[in-house]
């Protein structure tokens, strides 16, 4: 790292070898086919087309062996398919000039089935042209892979986990397999969650089974438990002793833009909050891992949901933007909260009486997703910072990308005050060459493709960054009460204005869980 030119340049360093993560090369020769259900949907055309496209540009989805398959009721032509998603194919960096001719190529790899989600039919004619394809190759049968994503509500997961079982699968004798994928929010409580993987669970095993949160495909996400477990500075400090309280917030500035009806089913705690914003507490939360194998990553994970306590009603602030019931497909007397706040307290020996503001909310006036630890109070202050603020160490997700540290130093100058200032690690400045993936990418390339991690060749197929059996269950144990009652009407939400920070009452509430806003300082992503 240079400074010279007061720039900063990143060198290419030698890979850190980490004992744990050697796993063997295990070649697998069959062809593979990508499945996508569902895909006529708004995930698939915004995020999981898109990010099979930079893999393909990437070079992770080769034309020779891999090929994929879009179902759905939608009676469309593979022409048809292609056209919805052509739009959404944004360029890979570095790659802009040949933009055009990558998209044509990447089409040609798809091909489109309509079919029912309960229906033999449907699933044999998608049998008939997934063999094809693999015969075309030449593909020893039981050595191809068969990868489906539901991009799909969940009340269809169980025709097509059987649907699938019954008439596509794999035979997996010569090193091929079958995998699924499935979306959030997996099930609506804990009854129906349990229920449905138990109906899953007699399909398919649980190494076959992808629960995706795309938040743990995200780098920030993915950096935390480096930053916690690979720097000497916050062991010390990760602690009830030192930390006040943590928010973890989540922030968009649009609504629910068309797609009210499926909202209105599920709500913002079930949407983001059980999901994606109690992944990454896990993240910030659990203890020291044996080791980076995914069952003792998730081991720890699965502890912290546990010690979480129940959540009093009177830590929780629900709301609703205005306007949220002018979407036809929602009723207009609906209570469901497109924000809400509330306080988790995690009962173990480092964060008792810490507590977990959690944040989310849809048509805000921002859109940003973070995690604000605030340090407690500096004992014997000779210099009253506290007119200044506390610490804080920021890690933001998106967008810009970053990690600061809001700390107190002196006023450079001839004063001796002291003032609010960061240290900043920006990605987007410190990382000028790294193309940062999609979340989705690197998740898709961890259900399937082979790839270098910390500079060994594994197999991927590596659920650390999924959700197992017995976390998700964990999570709705936490969050059903508060559902049920939601449910009930027994919580109302609050009206709040569009492009508003939301109630009031939820700034109130983090301020009485302890949470000290600094007046005054407001961190500006640096520009190049
Ligand atoms: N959209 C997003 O940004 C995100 C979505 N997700 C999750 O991904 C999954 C899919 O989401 P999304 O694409 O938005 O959903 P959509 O509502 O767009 O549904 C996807 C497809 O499923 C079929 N479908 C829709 N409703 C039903 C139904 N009631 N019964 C049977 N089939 C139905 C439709 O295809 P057809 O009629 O052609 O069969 C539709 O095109 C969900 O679990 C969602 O929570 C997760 C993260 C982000
Ligand atoms: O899962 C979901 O996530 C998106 C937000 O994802 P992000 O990566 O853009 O932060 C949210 O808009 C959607 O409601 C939800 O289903």
């Amino acid at each position: 790292m240079g400074s010279g030119s007061g720039q900063w340049s990143v060198e290419n360093r030698a890979p850190v070898r980490t004992e744990s993560l050697v796993s063997e090369y295990v070649p697998e020769t069959g062809c593979l086919s990508i499945i996508v259900l569902g895909a006529s949907g708004d995930l698939a055309k915004k995020k999981t087309f898109p990010a099979l496209f930079h893999l393909y540009r990437q070079g992770f989805i080769q034309s020779q062996d891999v090929h994929i398959f879009g179902y759905a009721r939608t009676k469309i032509s593979d022409n048809d398919l292609r056209d919805r998603i052509r739009g959404y194919l944004t360029p890979c960096k570095g790659f802009e000039s040949t933009h055009e001719e990558d998209v044509g190529q990447f089409l040609q790899l798809i091909k489109y089935v309509a079919g029912a989600y309960d229906t033999e039919e449907g699933f044999r004619s998608l049998d008939k042209e997934i063999s094809a394809y693999e015969l075309s190759k030449n593909s020893t049968e039981g050595s191809s892979r068969r990868l489906f994503y539901l991009a799909l509500p969940p009340s269809v997961y169980p025709p097509v986990c059987k649907m699938i079982k019954s008439y596509c699968m794999n035979k997996s004798d010569l090193g091929g397999w079958t995998r699924i994928v499935v979306e959030k929010p997996f099930g609506r409580d804990l009854e129906s969650a349990e229920e449905l993987s138990a109906q899953i669970g007699e399909l398919f095993e649980e190494p076959q089974i992808y629960r995706i949160d795309h938040y743990l495909g995200k780098e920030l996400v993915q950096n935390l438990m480096v930053l916690r477990f690979a720097n000497r500075f916050f062991l010390p400090l990760w602690n009830r002793d030192n930390i006040s309280n943590i928010q973890i917030v989540f922030r968009e500035d649009f609504g629910t833009e068309g797609r009210g009806g499926y909202f209105d089913q599920y709500g913002i705690i079930r949407d983001i909050i059980q999901n994606h914003l109690l992944q990454v507490l896990c993240l910030v939360a659990m203890e020291k891992p044996v080791s980076l194998k995914p069952e003792h990553v998730r081991d720890e994970k699965v502890k912290v949901l546990q010690s979480v306590l129940p959540i009093e009603d009177s830590e929780v602030v629900l709301g609703q933007y205005e306007g949220y019931t002018d979407d036809p497909t929602v009723p207009d007397n609906s209570n469901t909260p497109t924000f809400a706040t509330m306080v988790l307290r995690i009962h173990n020996e480092r964060w008792e009486g810490v507590p977990f503001i959690i944040k989310a909310g849809k048509a805000l006036n921002s859109r940003k997703a973070e995690i604000r630890v605030q340090f407690k109070d500096v004992p014997g202050d000779i210099y009253k910072c506290k007119k200044q603020g506390r610490n804080e160490f920021v890690i933001r997700l998106q967008p810009s990308e970053a990690m600061y540290m809001k700390l107190t130093v002196k006023q450079p100058g001839l004063e001796m005050n002291t003032v609010q200032s960061e240290l900043d690690l920006s990605y987007g400045q410190r990382y000028q060459e790294t193309i940062i993936p999609e979340a989705y990418e690197r998740l898709i390339l961890d259900t399937n493709l082979t790839n270098l991690v910390y500079g060994f060749y594994r197999i991927r197929g590596d659920q650390q960054h999924f959700v197992r059996r017995d976390e998700l269950k964990a999570a709705w144990e936490i969050f059903t009460p508060l559902l049920h009652k939601i449910d009930r009407g027994e919580v109302k939400s609050l009206n709040y204005k569009t492009g508003s920070r939301g109630p009031e009452e939820a700034d109130k509430l983090a301020e009485k869980a302890g949470f000290v806003q600094t007046h005054g300082y407001i961190w500006i992503p640096p520009t190049l």
